[in-house]
């Protein structure tokens, strides 16, 4: 007996079957059509699996493809592991926030994954931050990366350690093998306490004000492009150069006897509570009255430790003097991690666990044509951008920005934050981040 007759699809012309064709659904369809798929999925049986992971998709980073990569990709793999999953599907900004703001079972977890960008992570650890146990959450839930969001700073730096080629397809690879390997370790990455007019945050990778900010937000209309959005922007911008007034005040970093370690540790030996409970474990004295155990565990640990804090002890008896710089800039960027995205390292001698902020700066009066500036651009390729004589480095402990000129925006960690001071220090605490396989 013959099926209805089949029609052909009138934008692809392909032979469509009772349901519509897949390049004319929308991608609301295709969504709310793969979501279903992940969520009925069958998780591998309790008594056998080796963890749990909190899942985040953000169905729209970068080329749209993540939730499709989690149902066909990571999802299967993750079965096959055992590892169990629990899946949210964010529907706009700050819905991973308010979840990690607000979940009381987070210690089940042996670690989050997150699909996008590192907007996403970033907004993640934020929610984080809004929780009193934030500082017992950070060093014991590893957070995990599949690259869906068009900059992905933290993996990159992550698997450059570790010797993957920076290219799309091998991060992607690495990363989707990390992330349901039933042997992933994660490592430590250091956190960095910043303060704006009105609000505190973590932050893990940049800041960025001038040249690059600019780039980086006015591209985003072509996240599509993936990281060539950022080279078709660089372009525009070198032949509108302008300059941006602002005041910049560091502290060149000293040592004070920190010497930071990577803490490489197996995601499923324990969940992130039986980390918790260890570590709190070593440090707790012994108390005879169960409340003033129960007040010494709430008071622990609950605020930064601020690298140049008078707490911190110091083998060095001067600090470094601040210096400051009111001038016209043209960039100013400065990272925690070797990477920004896919390509070269930004700042090649930045170490994952290391806390030191490599901060760089053009100043207007120092560059001679906007030549100057393509080369710039096209050298951070090529890692030599560092090298230019117009380019000021430095490593940092702490650093201000002010700005003093309109119409700028302030890029943390590839988020643009709206104020016109920025703080920056280096701290002693740290996340933990999926980074390889045992
Ligand atoms: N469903 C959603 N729709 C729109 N935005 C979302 C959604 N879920 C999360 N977001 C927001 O999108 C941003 C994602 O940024 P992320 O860096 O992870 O991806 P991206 O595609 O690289 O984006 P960008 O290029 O803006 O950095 C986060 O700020 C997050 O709050």
């Amino acid at each position: 007996m013959q099926g209805s007759p089949s029609k052909k699809c009138s934008i692809c012309h392909r032979q469509m079957g009772a349901t519509i064709c897949c390049c004319c659904r929308s991608d609301q369809e295709q969504n709310e059509q793969l979501t279903s798929v992940i969520l009925s999925r069958e998780p591998p049986p309790k008594e056998q699996c080796r963890g749990t992971l909190l899942v985040f998709i953000n169905p729209h980073s970068g080329r749209g493809k993540s939730l499709e990569t989690f149902a066909h990709t990571v999802a299967p793999k993750l079965d096959r592991s055992l590892i169990r999953y629990e899946v949210v599907v964010t529907t706009g900004p700050n819905h991973a926030r308010n979840v990690l703001m607000t979940k009381t079972d987070l210690g089940k977890f042996n670690g989050v994954l997150i699909l996008s960008g590192d907007g996403l992570v970033f907004e993640a650890l934020n929610g984080v931050l809004c929780r009193e146990d934030a500082f017992r959450i950070f060093p014991n839930l590893p957070i995990g990366i599949v690259p869906s969001g068009s900059g992905n700073g933290l993996l990159c730096s992550v698997l450059s350690k570790y010797g993957t080629k920076m290219n799309e397809k091998s991060v992607m690879d690495r990363a989707l093998e990390i992330a349901s390997s039933p042997t992933a370790r994660a490592e430590s990455v250091a956190l960095y306490s910043v303060k704006t007019e009105t609000t505190t945050y973590a932050a893990f990778l940049s800041i960025g004000w001038g040249l690059m900010a600019d780039i980086d937000i006015e591209s985003e209309k072509w996240r599509k492009l993936g990281g060539h959005r950022f080279t078709l922007m660089g372009f525009i911008r070198s032949c509108n150069l302008r300059s941006y007034k602002g005041r910049l005040t560091y502290r060149p970093y000293k040592a004070r006897g920190y010497n930071p370690s990577s803490n490489v540790f197996s995601i499923y030996d324990k969940t992130t509570q039986q980390r918790i409970d260890d570590s709190t474990a070593i440090t707790i004295p012994s108390f005879a009255d169960s409340e003033d155990e129960e007040k010494y565990l709430k008071n622990q640990k609950t605020t930064w430790t601020l690298h140049d804090s008078e707490d911190t002890t110091s083998s060095e008896t001067e600090d470094a003097e601040e210096v400051v710089i009111e001038d016209d800039f043209i960039n100013m960027y400065a990272v925690t991690l070797s990477h920004i995205a896919a390509d070269g390292p930004f700042a090649p001698s930045a170490k994952l666990e290391d806390n030191r902020i490599h901060l760089s700066y053009i100043l207007w009066k120092d560059i001679g044509t906007r030549v100057d500036i393509a080369k710039y651009l096209l050298a951070i390729e090529h890692e030599t951008h560092l090298d230019l004589p117009f380019v000021k480095r430095v490593e940092v402990s702490s650093m201000k920005l002010e700005v003093l000129s309109d119409g700028s925006y302030v890029v943390l960690d590839g988020e643009v934050v709206e104020t016109k001071s920025i703080q920056v220090s280096s701290t002693r605490d740290n996340i933990c981040v999926f980074s390889s396989t045992a």
